[in-house]
């Protein structure tokens, strides 16, 4: 790690401090003492405490070659999702170098009460215009709340190009005691696609979600709030999302996790990926338009369920 040079005033806690490889990264601190870690690679949120120090984001500890190094955080899943088009897995955001965005279009008031933030960009590099032609920005903010909630802003324009569609996805890895501990409300009576019997659509049954096999599912047009629900470590993670109607989850379970270069052994049974997406039904712009989409992540200390949440 390089020496971070602080930046702050008496609201907000900025520190910028560097990998191993040089490349930048940014710690967000909230007067709590709550903490988040955004690299300018991939754009990816890759820590996430609370201000006992608690960290909310699986990361593997198997470290592979760049550029996706390590397995875990928030993955910026642009312009494509998983295997749902030509382009690479994922599409190409979480593998390029974003940039700090020194002056984003203004956001609304929310994110403005002194809570802090950081403002990143990816615009088309070259290769990506021959690739994937359409002339894109994509501007993330990842914002720390007071309250020590997680939020990711993400905006598309389309600047002066022709009409283009993309898929878009948070890959949140979250941290978990044992995945067989863990079940997921709010997506019952929901249809989802069933990665794993070739994106067939099926009906959530009643049930909460639990996990006993590999599972890899976009549930579709949920209109709540989801609670992962912990019950060994006593915590509940809520996700809130604008402008991403789908829900992705997925758990590699062993097998899969063990053909993973970038896996730890029995790490599968600590994380499991729940994130908003727009997957079913691709966002198209036209030259001038713009998309918007925000995730809020709460992680609350007690296990409890859905008749806690307003959903
Ligand atoms: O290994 P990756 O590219 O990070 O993706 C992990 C998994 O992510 C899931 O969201 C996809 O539905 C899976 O198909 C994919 O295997």
């Amino acid at each position: 790690m390089g020496n971070p040079v602080v930046v702050s005033d008496s609201k907000m806690a900025i520190e910028w401090v560097k990998d191993s490889k040089g490349i930048d990264q940014v710690v967000l601190r909230n007067p709590e003492g709550a903490s988040a870690k955004v690299s300018l690679q991939g754009g990816q949120v890759i820590s996430w405490r609370s201000a006992r120090g608690d960290e909310h984001l699986f990361t593997s500890s198997k470290v592979v070659k760049a550029p996706k190094e390590n397995r875990g955080g928030i993955a910026i899943c642009f312009p494509q999702f998983s295997n749902c088009g030509s382009l690479e897995q994922q599409g190409f955001a979480r593998n390029k170098l974003w940039i700090v965005d020194e002056a984003p279009p203004p956001l609304p008031a929310k994110s403005s009460d002194g809570s802090p933030f950081i403002d990143l960009l990816l615009k088309p590099s070259e290769e990506d215009l021959k690739s994937w032609h359409p002339s894109y920005e994509l501007r993330l903010r990842v914002c720390l709340g007071l309250n020590g909630n997680l939020t990711l802003t993400s905006r598309v324009w389309n600047i002066n190009g022709k009409p283009f569609s993309f898929s878009f996805a948070y890959h949140s890895y979250l941290a978990v005691s044992d995945i067989s501990e863990v079940r997921i409300e709010g997506l019952e009576t929901m249809d989802y696609l069933d990665s794993l019997c070739n994106k067939e659509r099926f009906t959530e049954q009643g049930n909460a979600i639990t996990f006993e096999a590999e599972f890899d599912r976009v549930y579709l047009g949920s209109p709540n709030p989801v609670a992962v629900i912990d019950h060994e470590r006593r915590r509940t993670y809520v996700i809130r999302r604008e402008g991403l109607s789908d829900v992705v989850v997925w758990n590699p379970w062993d097998k899969k996790a063990k053909a993973m270069p970038d896996m730890g052994y029995d790490e599968y049974r600590r994380m499991v990926c729940v994130g908003g997406a727009v997957v079913a039904n691709p966002i198209t712009l036209k030259p001038g338009q713009q998309w918007k989409s925000c995730l809020e992540i709460t992680a609350a200390a007690s296990s409890f369920c859905s008749e806690g949440l307003s959903f």
